[in-house]
């Protein structure tokens, strides 16, 4: 099966720093891959060039086979590509149910076809299945204002998911959270359809290596190591940059 994105030689400079230095990147459809590495390794700067939030100063994306080096986020949107940000996005004055319709009605009718008698019926309806798919079905009228923080990451992965997309960028999920709200998160991404890729930076090295089939280390802009959870877990580079250390 052809890969879902394809990252050859990709590097990002700001002025004399450079970010990001010639990363390649392969994931296959369904992969659940993490990108790891301490502050300031260029996990957000991949991540941004990746979703089209940022343009690399040189090398090449490919998403679903297409060159979408420069195509902006929209577009990549559209194809099916999806992200979570770092900062919550959700409209706490509203309830979750709401959250959910106004994304679907949102989502551009090309990807989410919604004909105009059956719209805001449909809307409601992918607001409930996705609210169901991220565990949030009792919690459909409880205002997002006031809902736990590891609900709201939950809500905000819906969000993400509510365009049906076959690649979900997932920007630090566990962020913040507690111990248990991990822990509910992990699951939460271990049961999402095979049909989503994910591909998720991560900070918290638990999250990363129980979700993650392959995880990418990367250190001063550079990919260090590529392995099975496993293989990191054993790489003596990664002890010497990350385990090593309190928290990085
Ligand atoms: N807009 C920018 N202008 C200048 N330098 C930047 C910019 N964005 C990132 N950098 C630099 O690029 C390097 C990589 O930063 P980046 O934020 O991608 O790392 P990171 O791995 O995501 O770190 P963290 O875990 O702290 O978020 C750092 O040296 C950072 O200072």
């Amino acid at each position: 099966m052809d890969p879902v994105l394809t990252v050859r030689g990709l590097t990002r400079r700001f002025g004399g720093v450079v970010a990001v230095s010639d990363v390649d990147l392969d994931i296959a459809p369904g992969e659940r891959r993490a990108v790891l590495g301490p502050n300031g390794a260029g996990k957000s700067t991949l991540f941004n060039l990746i979703a089209g939030a940022d343009h690399p100063t040189s090398g090449s994306i490919e998403v679903f086979g297409r060159d979408v080096t420069h195509l902006g986020a929209r577009r990549r949107t559209r194809m099916g590509l999806s992200r979570t940000f770092q900062t919550s996005r959700l409209l706490t004055g509203l309830t979750v149910a709401d959250n959910l319709y106004l994304a679907a009605i949102g989502v551009d009718g090309g990807r989410f076809r919604l004909v105009r008698t059956g719209r805001d019926a449909a809307a409601r309806e992918r607001a409930r299945t996705t609210a169901a798919s991220v565990g949030m079905t009792d919690r459909l009228d409880t205002l997002a204002g006031d809902l736990s923080h590891g609900e709201q990451r939950q809500l905000e992965i819906g969000l993400a998911l509510i365009a049906e997309p076959r690649l979900l960028l997932l920007d630090e999920p566990a962020a913040g959270l507690s111990r248990a709200e991990r822990q509910l998160l992990t699951q939460l991404l271990l049961s999402l359809d095979r049909d989503v890729t994910l591909l998720l930076i991560e900070h918290d090295m638990d999250v990363a290596l129980t979700v993650a089939e392959r995880v990418t280390m990367m250190h001063d802009g550079v990919v260090i190591v590529d392995g099975t959870p496993a293989e990191i877990r054993a790489d003596q580079r990664v002890h010497d940059l990350y385990l090593g250390r309190a928290h990085v």
